[in-house]
């Protein structure tokens, strides 16, 4: 007997279609999936990322676990289509990269949280997005942070950890409004400043002209511009309060740099400087070690 997992991926983009990939080609699960855009899920089953096409959301099969792979502001139209069928699996999880405001879409669409939700979000991506992204490597050594709540029962936070154990990924568990904060500052502010710094430069430049005599420097720091636009809007507007606290104090830090720089004052300069420069040595410290420990 096949004591495979069942599992369903609603949403079958970078992180959807990398996920059921990771689990089908390590054999850890028998994996359905389901996008809305016609084909795509008929693609995802010829490239071999699912075993099986799920056409219709009124009519799932019977798994084990679904898995929500859409952007932020789509989950709650998934949560109203699969209403009928969560209290048949044992666990629902999502991707999302804010924690809170999905909490809150699945309360209002169903009027209270099933013990079987236990939001979730992979701390690995790209700026690559949809099917032919996928990568079944995406979430080796990468973290997996769980928010579970009071109301989500153990077994459904197992579950849905070790199907992400089994891709390669570190669980890590911590509170809803502790992870919101979090990726505000590492993750959605920096998102929000390359994106604003490149509109910038790109308006100000005639053709885009002074991109050709652009260094390493701005690679590293514009790559992450190229993010997909739809699921960045999702995050900034659902994650209003984290990010607008540690905005307004990045503005603040900003505004003394710049009036260092009006009186030429190089001491202050330096020791801001220094102490990033210390701050991004241990940071890279800390991935060094991450890469080794593979
Ligand atoms: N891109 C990244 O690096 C990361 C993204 N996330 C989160 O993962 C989620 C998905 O992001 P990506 O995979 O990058 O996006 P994506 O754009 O690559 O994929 C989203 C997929 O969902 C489908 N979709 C949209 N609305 C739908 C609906 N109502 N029903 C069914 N399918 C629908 C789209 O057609 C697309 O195939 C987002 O919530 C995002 O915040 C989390 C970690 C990293
Ligand atoms: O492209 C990158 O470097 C990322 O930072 C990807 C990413 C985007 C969103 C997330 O919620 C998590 C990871």
């Amino acid at each position: 007997m096949n004591d495979q997992p069942k599992v369903l991926v609603i949403g079958l983009g970078l992180i959807g279609a990398s996920f059921a990939k990771a689990l089908k080609t390590r054999g850890e699960a028998y994996v359905y999936g389901y996008n809305r855009r016609e084909g795509v899920a008929a693609q995802a089953k010829e490239l071999g990322v699912i075993d099986e096409v799920v056409d219709n959301l009124s009519e799932l099969p019977d798994v084990d676990c679904i898995v929500i792979g859409v952007p932020v502001l789509a989950i709650a139209a998934v949560i109203e289509a699969i209403k009928p069928a969560l209290d048949k699996v044992k666990a629902i999880t999502d991707v999302g990269s804010v924690k809170g405001e999905v909490v809150n879409i699945v309360r209002q669409q169903l009027g209270y949280v099933p013990a079987s939700f236990v939001p979730g979000h992979p701390i690995a991506g790209a700026e690559k997005s949809g099917l032919m992204a996928a990568n079944d490597q995406l979430f080796e050594n990468h973290m997996l942070i769980v928010t579970p709540l009071e109301e989500t029962s153990a077994e459904a936070t197992t579950l849905v950890s070790r199907l992400w154990s089994a891709c390669g990924a570190e669980v890590v568990s911590m509170p809803v409004a502790r992870h919101d904060e979090v990726l505000a500052a590492t993750s959605h502010l920096p998102h929000l400043l390359a994106f604003s710094l490149v509109d910038t430069l790109s308006r100000e430049s005639e053709n885009r002209e002074i991109f050709k005599y652009a260094a390493g420097g701005f690679r590293d720091f514009s790559r992450i511009a190229a993010s997909d636009p739809t699921m960045w809007h999702d995050i900034f507007l659902t994650n209003q309060d984290a990010l607008l606290a540690v905005l307004r104090r990045f503005q603040a830090d900003l505004s003394q740099l710049e009036g260092a720089i009006e009186r030429g004052d190089g001491d202050y300069l330096k020791v801001v400087f220094e102490r990033a420069k210390a701050s991004r040595d241990h940071f890279s410290d800390i991935l060094e070690a991450r890469k080794n420990k593979k």
